[in-house]
């Protein structure tokens, strides 16, 4: 039995839709222009307080209303989940991988109360008896304290994580814990550039993966 622990956004779900459209509701109260879909994936990574500055930046409006800007974002990031999709054979995955007896945990940058809210929504919760968000502890990823927080919670086992960013590669890198690179996320650069032990493209592909790197 091996602890198994995801990132969230770009690696289960294809949430940027949403953080777009809750973004953009922030843009318009500040009257500033909206984001498009690859501005908007360009800024997630790094968890909502980076995602805020990244967007007040690029619209040029003052740091001084950046606070203001974060309290808007997250007061609507717990309701932003109707534009979120599954990735493709990821219910399947977790349901194979879970069967076969492995312990499943989460760890993202996304704050606890949107990410909670959105693995609700999904269904997912179930899977996950340890949860970690961006602000669950006075430190986020890259820093590996977050994942092996994660994973002490689950027990002994071997361990893996799996994410789809250079902020995941860098923490599991850090962590001492295989990674396994899921391809169809967010990642900013080609897959050859990111540590990881093993990459795919199709959650069919997981368990067999988990088996070969745990
Ligand atoms: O909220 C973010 O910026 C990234 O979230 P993730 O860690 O689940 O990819
Ligand atoms: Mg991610």
């Amino acid at each position: 039995m091996a602890i198994v622990v995801f990132d969230l956004d770009g690696t289960l779900i294809d949430s940027a839709p949403d953080i777009r459209a809750t973004a953009n509701d922030v843009l318009s109260a500040m009257d500033a222009a909206p984001l498009d879909l690859a501005e908007t994936i360009s800024f997630i990574g790094n968890g909502a307080g980076v995602f805020v500055r990244k967007m007040r930046e690029a619209r040029h409006l003052p740091e001084a209303r950046e606070a203001e800007m974060l309290r808007l974002f997250l007061e609507g990031y717990e309701n932003a989940k109707d534009l979120t999709q599954l990735y493709s054979g990821v219910l399947d995955a977790l349901k194979v991988l879970q069967g076969q007896g492995h312990a499943l945990g989460l760890c993202t940058n996304k704050p606890e109360v949107p990410a909670r809210a959105i693995l609700k929504h999904m269904g997912l919760e179930p899977f996950f008896p340890a949860v970690t968000g961006g602000d669950s502890l006075p430190l986020r990823k890259p820093d590996p304290a977050p994942l092996l927080a994660t994973c002490d919670a689950l027990g002994d086992g071997p361990r893996i994580y799996v994410g789809d960013s250079e902020v995941d590669a860098e923490t599991a890198d850090r962590a001492g814990i295989p990674f396994l690179l899921f391809e169809g996320g967010y990642r900013k650069r080609p897959v050859a550039d990111l540590p990881h032990a093993a990459s795919f493209t199709d959650f069919a592909a997981l368990p067999d993966l988990v088996a070969a790197h745990a």
